[in-house]
């Protein structure tokens, strides 16, 4: 792929202070297309505030964020519309089913109908949830409600999805199926910015933004930026928090 290509994101000299507080400080990194990139910090580090940025919550002042090129100060609704947002806190309708819940956020892009069902059996499918759809949320276990909030976020098919912390409180094997159906999204052109703490959720080939106290800290390939070292040991010694 060519050096020139428009990363899927940009985010140029981005500061946010929560009052007196500095939360995020020069903030500069860029999502190639069909990357991988976690963004890893400690709790507190300004990962949520940096994702409230990016899904247009808080507007950038100072700084820049392109999402595939529209500027998402300028021009909003081109930028979000290339955007797939799971957040931190799930949302849901429990009483309702999967099916009835996907069809809920495919109104919402202006989906119907059979264009709708297709589209919602397509993204249940990459997420190993196709026969899932007349379940009730509330009778799946938090994994499979995980998977669903996926599905759902791919609904308007976006070049660049966003997740904040999407496995906190589920157990072992429902992370690492998350992790591995999330990473499988990049094959089809998917651009992934996935928010965590955890350094077990990352793998050698992905591309790591560092976040420390509101800075980026680091940037790059795992392999680059860690030099062989453990990815554990690593973020310990840049960050003084265990992973
Ligand atoms: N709404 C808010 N009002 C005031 N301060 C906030 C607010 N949200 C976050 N902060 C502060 O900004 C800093 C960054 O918090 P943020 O939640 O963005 O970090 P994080 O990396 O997502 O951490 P965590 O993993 O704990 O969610 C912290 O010091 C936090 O206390």
């Amino acid at each position: 792929m060519p050096e020139t290509i428009t990363p899927a994101l940009r985010v140029e000299g981005l500061s946010h202070d929560w009052g007196a507080k500095s939360a995020l400080a020069n903030v500069g990194f860029s999502v190639p297309a069909g990357r991988f990139c976690a963004l890893l910090g400690p709790n507190g580090a300004g990962k949520s505030t940096l994702m409230a940025v990016l899904t247009g919550l808080i507007r950038p002042r100072p700084g820049v964020v392109t999402v595939n090129g529209h500027d998402l100060g300028r021009a909003p609704r081109k930028a979000l519309a290339q955007i797939g947002v799971v957040f931190q806190q799930p949302t849901y309708d429990l009483d309702r089913s999967v099916g009835a819940n996907l069809r809920y956020f495919a109104a919402l892009h202006g989906l119907s109908g059979r264009t709708a069902a297709d589209r919602i059996t397509e993204c249940l499918a990459r997420l190993g949830m196709a026969e899932r759809i007349a379940e009730k949320v509330g009778a799946l276990n938090g994994g499979h409600r995980r998977r669903m909030e996926i599905a759902r976020a791919l609904i308007h098919r976006p070049r660049l999805l966003l997740l904040d912390e999407p496995t906190v409180g589920l157990d072992a094997p429902a992370r690492a199926a998350i992790t591995a159906h999330v990473h499988d999204l990049t094959r089809d052109g998917i651009s992934v910015l996935w928010a965590t703490h955890l350094v077990d959720e990352l793998r050698e080939t992905d591309d790591l933004v560092l976040l420390h106290r509101g800075r980026v800290a680091a940037t790059g390939a795992v392999s680059d930026v860690t030099a062989g070292q453990p990815l554990a040991e690593w973020f310990l010694a840049q960050t003084g928090a265990p992973a």
